[in-house]
């Protein structure tokens, strides 16, 4: 006979007893008393008779801690079992309870002939020591499994799924979280941990197979779009009713109040495209460069790593986006303006010819129609379009010469260009600049001027404040599981100093010179 005791504290409260379904959920709160043990326990029985099987005795205190562990009905013979041992509780860390170990009292009744529920009943109404009568399994052998690490590409909640066999046992997460995968041993649901909190026991997650398998229910609330590509004939173009508004160099120098490398006029035409209602205008997009649709799958997870920098290696691209008119672009130039030799953004490409002043290389790289449509069709651009006959886009080329050179590259660019940048090699840090509250921006944005649909600088009205947090909470919803950081652009001076601290947290290992960061002010 093997017999082991363990003394261990529960409090009845705290059970987790709340499932009554066939497989219901075996959680109780304790711990292993580990130095003083109150109450004193009763001495344990020394009646076993000899023909009983090998038998294990645990011996629990009630505490605050759940034992992390369920229990199921073997329909055809009635047996009670241990169907999950949960990473983290007091099951898994006591080493005493084991998937498969059948039930066989509990507080000195049988539980033959019980329904899972009546046994948690007997465990919600028991006062102080509990004593597990069990017949162990046979020994498994130990596991040893990586740890991985996921970024959740959808939300989750356990008590609104069906198919999860234990709703309590479950663990409930949103876009963007960080799971640490703990056990991956069924094939069908999960253990993880929500990080940062490493030390709280796991729950179930559904897995990828098991997501693929039931992608049909309702609580998957996936609202994550694939991207879809379009041909390269599918510019943006602007007609000539659009034409005309500013002369193009001329309203960047309007704009922006300089004329810099970084913020050529492919940006301002741009923007202005991005003006256009969205039925009127047509996407470009580059999501169909193989080495950028890794992360364009409907999976749910996504798995990361700790990112450590290698100081040999070159910056991670910084991207920027929020709603039209929150600030971007504003930020951007702040940032650039004031650290020249740490941050620059990619010089654009255009067929466009250069005006008197211009070089090449430094407001844009000039080059043939034919090469830009080389150049689109072999997916080396970001975004490209068409503005008043002339071709621009941003090219990847661009960026790489940015990081080559040491600096940091930051762009802005639309929610949908999000996949072209998810590369391997450029590494992005996706910050969502986010609006404050329609109160905050009409106090803040007193003498802001934005680009309205007319193409003319104008002053925020209130009904462009709504749109600007209406679109927000879109981008947010669509895409907020691809965000490393959100970046609330309330007071301008606050909201630099909180870029510039989240860009050096990106390029950990960098040296970013934190002495300029009362420059920002
Ligand atoms: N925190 C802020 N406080 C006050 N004014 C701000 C703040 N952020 C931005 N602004 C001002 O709001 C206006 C619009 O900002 P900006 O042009 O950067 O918007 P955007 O997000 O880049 O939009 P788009 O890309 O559509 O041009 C500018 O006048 C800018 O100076």
């Amino acid at each position: 006979h093997f017999i082991r005791a363990l003394m261990l504290n529960i409090m009845a409260n705290e059970y987790l007893w709340s499932s009554f379904t066939p497989q219901a959920l075996l959680s109780a709160h304790d711990s292993v008393a580990q130095k003083d043990y109150s109450p004193v326990l009763p001495p344990l029985p020394d009646d076993l008779p000899e023909d009983e099987e090998a038998m294990r005795i645990v011996c629990l205190v009630k505490n605050k801690q759940p034992l992390g562990a369920t229990i199921k009905k073997d329909e055809k013979t009635g047996e009670i079992f241990i169907a999950r041992v949960i990473h983290g509780g007091l099951a898994d860390r006591s080493g005493l309870l084991y998937p498969g170990d059948k039930l066989v009292e509990v507080n000195g009744e049988p539980v033959e002939g019980l329904e899972p529920v009546q046994v948690i009943q007997i465990l919600i109404h028991s006062q102080g020591t509990i004593l597990f009568k069990v017949i162990p399994n046979s020994p498994q052998p130990p596991t040893s499994q990586a740890t991985l690490y996921m970024r959740a590409m959808v939300d989750y909640n356990p008590l609104q799924d069906p198919s999860i066999p234990c709703p309590d046992a479950g663990m409930a997460f949103s876009k963007g979280d960080l799971l640490q995968i703990v056990d991956q041993r069924d094939v069908q649901w999960w253990q993880a941990r929500l990080l940062p909190n490493t030390t709280d026991c796991a729950g179930l997650v559904p897995s990828p197979s098991h997501f693929k398998s039931k992608k049909r229910e309702f609580w998957w609330s996936q609202s994550y779009q694939a991207h879809t590509c379009i041909k390269s004939s599918a510019l943006f173009i602007f007609k000539g009713e659009e034409e005309g508004a500013f002369e193009e160099k001329s309203a960047d120098a309007v704009f922006d109040g300089l004329i810099a490398v970084c913020v050529a006029g492919f940006r301002y035409s741009l923007r202005l495209w991005r003006r256009r209602a969205p039925r009127k205008r047509r996407q470009s997009c580059q999501s169909c460069n193989p080495n950028s649709c890794h992360s364009a799958s409907t999976s749910p997870y996504e798995e990361v790593l700790n990112y450590q920098r290698n100081r040999s290696e070159p910056p991670r691209l910084i991207v920027l986006l929020g709603p039209s008119g929150v600030g971007v672009n504003e930020l951007r130039r702040r940032l650039i303006k004031i650290n020249p030799n740490t941050f620059q953004g990619p010089i654009p490409y255009t067929t466009r010819l250069p005006r008197s002043g211009e070089v090449n290389g430094r407001e844009y790289h000039f080059i043939t129609k034919e090469l830009f449509e080389y150049l689109m069709v072999n997916h080396k651009f970001i975004e490209y379009g068409e503005h008043k006959r002339h071709l621009y886009g941003t090219c990847f080329d661009s960026i790489k010469d940015v990081l080559d050179s040491g600096k940091t590259c930051i762009i802005d660019i639309e929610p949908h260009c999000i996949h072209a940048v998810r590369t391997k090699k450029l590494k992005p840090y996706i910050i969502f600049v986010k609006p404050p509250s329609l109160e905050h921006m009409k106090l803040t944005r007193t003498d802001a001027k934005f680009i309205a649909n007319s193409y003319f600088k104008t002053s925020f009205r209130d009904e462009d404040f709504e749109k600007i947090e209406e679109a927000a909470r879109i981008m947010e919803a669509q895409y907020s599981q691809f965000f490393d950081c959100v970046i609330v652009n309330d007071r301008l001076q606050d909201t630099c100093m909180d870029l510039f601290a989240a860009i050096q947290h990106a390029q950990e290992g960098a040296t970013v010179d934190t002495s300029q960061l009362d420059q920002l002010r």
